[in-house]
């Protein structure tokens, strides 16, 4: 698999001592669904001029791709073959392209657009299906690990401060209640224009959440310098800028 995004020319702007090679900055934003990584992502992405690594998105693919290929089924007691997932992984091309109507990455595989359904809480269920197989991981942690070569990055994950970059500048793990990550789903639904059913999404959450943080290889938890933030009764906006004070504590530099 390989992922490219459009070259970014910003240089490094942590302050660099001179005595060490220039390398750049590393953001990481971790959490569990609907804690509100994307969002505060985005926003330090663009105020940063970084990349934005929305590693969930790999994942998702994977899951998309695994399913319509008839590797997963709606029965999740049925096993998954882990080689042959990993077979499809290998021979998917993605880049990410930024849409600053969504506010999100848009995902190209294989030279296609990949439409919003790959955003849903079906397909966030399949990749969190196919995110226990340490090879296929494995596969995806190249290319996530190369998003930082090329210009300062803020990733957006479960693992990014613990397995992808334990050497980031920054990291924060951003939590929420379950009923408030199940009440953001469900806000988001019927804007636009979508049924949703509280109980419903609040019993997937918790699920998805089961998986992540009790599977074997890199499950969801905060690095142990992470700073944890919960944003249950916080608002986008107070989030974003307790993360950016953060931020600047840890000597990353914002223009305004
Ligand atoms: N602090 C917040 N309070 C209320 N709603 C939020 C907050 N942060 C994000 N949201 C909203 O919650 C939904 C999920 O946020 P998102 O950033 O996609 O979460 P994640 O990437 O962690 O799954 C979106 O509709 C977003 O606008
Ligand atoms: N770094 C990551 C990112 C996502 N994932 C998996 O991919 C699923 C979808 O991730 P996501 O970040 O798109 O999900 P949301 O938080 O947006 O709901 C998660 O539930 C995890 O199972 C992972 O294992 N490791």
């Amino acid at each position: 698999m390989t992922v490219s995004t459009p070259d970014s020319p910003m240089p490094s702007n942590k302050e660099n001592g001179s005595a060490q090679p220039l390398r750049f900055p590393v953001i990481c934003i971790d959490g569990p669904s609907g804690a509100g990584k994307g969002t505060v992502t985005w926003r330090l992405a663009q105020a940063l001029n970084y990349q934005l690594l929305d590693s969930g998105a790999l994942y998702r693919i994977v899951g998309l791709k695994a399913f319509e290929a008839g590797l997963i089924t709606e029965d999740t007691s049925n096993a998954i073959d882990e080689q042959a997932v990993l077979a499809l992984t290998q021979n998917l091309k993605i880049s990410f392209v930024p849409n600053n109507d969504s506010g999100r990455v848009d995902i190209i595989v294989n030279g296609e657009a990949v439409g919003e359904q790959v955003r849903n809480e079906t397909i966030g269920g399949y990749a969190s299906q196919i995110a226990v197989f340490p090879e296929v991981r494995q596969a995806l942690l190249k290319l996530q690990k190369d998003m930082a070569t090329r210009s300062g990055l803020v990733a957006d994950g479960r693992d990014m401060g613990t397995v992808v970059f334990p050497d980031a500048d920054v990291k924060v793990f951003l939590t929420a209640s379950a009923e408030a990550r199940a009440d953001r789903r469900v806000t988001q639904l019927l804007t636009a224009g979508q049924e949703a059913d509280f109980e419903a999404i609040l019993a997937t959450i918790k699920a998805r959440d089961d998986r992540d943080e009790n599977r074997a290889t890199a499950p969801s938890k905060p690095a142990e310098d992470a700073l944890l933030l919960d944003s249950s009764t916080l608002d986008a906006n107070a989030v974003y800028e307790q993360v950016k004070q953060h931020c600047r504590d840890k000597g990353i530099c914002f223009n305004s």
